[in-house]
């Protein structure tokens, strides 16, 4: 792999050929979540980002509106595009859309060695819905991403609503959290991260990681603020950045972890609704 760096983060030297990550996911017309969030991400963690795009939004701070799903046999060929050519380093799936995209999407890793247990790992991020509740995946797709994606992930990272709707495990309170590891450990995958956003009256936001046998907390304090839109997308980017570099799972997880707490810390008001977490706190103010 080439310029692996032992800094997860760090930024590539000029002219050196960076790591890079595969983003499989829908793009956000607002910027927030998405292929967006996943692509700034990659930047401010230091590698080259790709993208497979499945669907196109209409979104904006309010919510989704609509949205058009690309054919399954494009969004195939672009991940056959760049596997061999550019290489990944690591790959997320976020918003898929249709059970023939799933499908899809499954076949084509495994030709380009994406997935527990291949050469590239894959951080499945089930995206089943916006914040604000409009359907990014067709019911049918479920139990797609439930019976044949979530097996060959690395590295799932469900939230509170994705937990109910993979498992039927509803969790109201942080002593929730380990029975809906083990349910989701149970579909497949070869870790889980819990991701505990949702837990609206816990004063911290304690995620919980776990590979079947032990779980690992990872604190960290709640930010008042409701502009959270794109944090999960930035999470499991981050965390593909650091899997991409060759750190192990729970290092790549305590990464994603820093990194989206300062991405939370920074997020800002855009629009009517809600604004998206942020990626600014990486950028140099160095005069252009
Ligand atoms: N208010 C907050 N303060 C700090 N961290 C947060 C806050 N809300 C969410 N997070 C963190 O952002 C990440 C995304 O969590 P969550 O909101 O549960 O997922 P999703 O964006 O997929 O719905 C998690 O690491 C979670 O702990
Ligand atoms: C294209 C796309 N992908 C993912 C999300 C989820 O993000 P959020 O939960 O912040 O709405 C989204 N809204 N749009």
């Amino acid at each position: 792999m080439t310029g692996r760096r032992a800094e997860p983060g760090a930024v590539p030297p000029p002219g050196a050929t960076p790591n890079t990550a595969l983003t499989i996911a829908g793009s956000d017309s607002g910027g927030g979540a998405g292929i967006q969030a996943d692509l700034k991400t990659f930047l401010a963690c230091g590698v080259h980002g790709m993208t497979a795009l499945t669907a196109v939004t209409v979104q904006n701070s309010l919510g989704v509106t609509d949205f058009l799903a690309l054919p399954p046999s494009l969004v195939a060929a672009q991940i056959r595009a760049v596997a061999p050519d550019l290489g990944v380093g690591a790959a997320k799936t976020g918003m898929l859309a249709s059970a023939e995209i799933v499908d899809t999407v499954i076949e084509a890793c495994g030709q380009a060695s994406i997935g527990a247990g291949r050469s590239t790992p894959l951080v499945v991020d089930p995206v089943a819905a916006s914040m604000h509740g409009d359907s990014l995946l067709a019911l049918d797709a479920l139990a797609a991403v439930r019976d044949r994606l979530l097996p060959i992930a690395t590295l799932a990272t469900p939230n509170l609503d994705e937990v109910r709707l993979l498992t039927g495990v509803e969790v109201t309170s942080r002593a929730g959290l380990r029975k809906a590891a083990e349910a989701m450990h149970e579909l497949g995958p070869s870790w889980v991260l819990i991701k505990a956003g949702h837990l609206a009256e816990d004063p911290e936001c304690v995620d919980l990681l776990f590979d079947g046998a032990e779980s690992h907390e990872l604190p960290g304090p709640r930010m008042r603020t409701p502009h959270t839109h794109g944090g999960g997308d930035t999470l499991a980017a981050a965390v593909a950045s650091a899997l991409s570099r060759g750190c192990s799972v729970p290092e790549a997880v305590r990464f994603g972890k820093r990194y989206i707490m300062r991405a939370v810390a920074g997020a800002y008001p855009l629009g009517a609704g809600t604004g998206p977490v942020s990626a600014f706190w990486r950028v140099s103010d160095d005069p252009v």
